[in-house]
């Protein structure tokens, strides 16, 4: 069975592909189909208006509901799906594609393979591995379009003061500018999830300030979370386990000859900015 668009070119109906897959989804193997043709129509055009779409990459196939909206969107695309016989169908439902050479499909832990040089990136993305999947993706520099549980969408996008801010929006922030752009309800999938998804528009861009050592600044900001409640200034002096600072005493000198007030701030209201001038102080003074 085939659904039509607005335009008149004939989609693959989620139902259908699900039914030729012969599969149910296993949702301990993070197996939530997206069921409902309207919002698969809508995630690729949550890419920015400049995003290049010559090769698009999807984390998490399934049964190609949303390969077959992304073989409409993009010149070519790769499909990474861990599921070998989800793989295996992927292949002979889009065995057209894979012959033209506009689609590959990789049998594979999208967390170990080697990625491609894609151009954008859009995916209902297996919830188990969203940190470490969303980490592999945005030193890429590419256009994200990404599919999470609410609450790690929200924490991702959060800004400087609000009860979601945290490690996740500072280190997502540094690479891109990150935005929720819908909501969606578990009854959109199945088998249902226990909870709420959001999709979330990631378009890179450098950061407003410098750091000279990425890892050490993605240290820091940890270190300084895992206090979240102390000052700042009692961070540092607590943390240096996590970052790895041999004198933070010093750095608390440091920190307090050049701008007091921001010793005595909480990690919770500090902006990206703030987090980078400290982690200068810190890697100057403290290692
Ligand atoms: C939430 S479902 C999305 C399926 C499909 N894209 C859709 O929108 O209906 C996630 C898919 O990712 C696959 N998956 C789970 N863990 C994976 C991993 N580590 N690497 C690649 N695929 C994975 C699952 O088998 C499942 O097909």
């Amino acid at each position: 069975m085939t659904d039509t668009t607005p335009d008149g070119v004939e989609t693959r109906d989620p139902d259908a592909l699900r039914r030729r897959a012969g599969v149910r989804g296993d949702p301990g193997r993070d197996q939530h189909f997206l069921v409902d043709n309207r919002i698969l129509d809508r995630l690729p055009g949550y890419l920015p208006p400049e995003a290049d779409t010559a090769h698009l990459l999807e984390v998490g196939g399934g049964t190609g509901g949303l390969t077959d909206r992304l073989l409409r969107t993009g010149d070519r695309v790769t499909v990474i799906e861990r599921d070998p016989a989800l793989a295996g169908f992927l292949g002979e439902e889009f065995s057209g594609a894979v012959e033209a050479g506009r689609l590959d499909v990789v049998d594979g832990d999208a967390v170990e393979v080697d990625l491609p040089e894609f151009s954008a990136c859009v995916s209902n993305l297996p919830y188990g591995i969203s940190s470490p999947i969303t980490f592999r993706l945005l030193p890429r520099s590419r256009p994200l379009v990404l599919t999470f549980q609410r609450e790690f969408a929200e924490r991702m996008a959060a800004d400087p003061g609000s009860g979601d801010y945290g490690r996740l929006s500072v280190t997502a922030g540094h690479y891109a500018d990150v935005e929720v752009v819908e909501v969606i309800p578990p009854s959109a999938f199945d088998p249902q999830p226990e909870v709420e998804s959001a999709v979330v528009r990631v378009t890179p861009r450098d950061p407003d300030y410098e750091v000279d050592d990425e890892a050490f600044f993605f240290d820091f900001v940890k270190a300084l979370f895992t206090q979240r409640r102390k000052t700042v200034r009692n961070g540092i002096r607590n943390t240096a386990h996590i970052s790895g600072l041999s004198d933070p005493d010093a750095v608390v000198d440091a920190v307090a000859a050049e701008d007091e007030g921001l010793l005595r701030a909480r990690p919770g209201s500090l902006a990206p900015s703030e987090f980078a001038a400290l982690t200068g102080i810190a890697a100057e003074h403290g290692r």
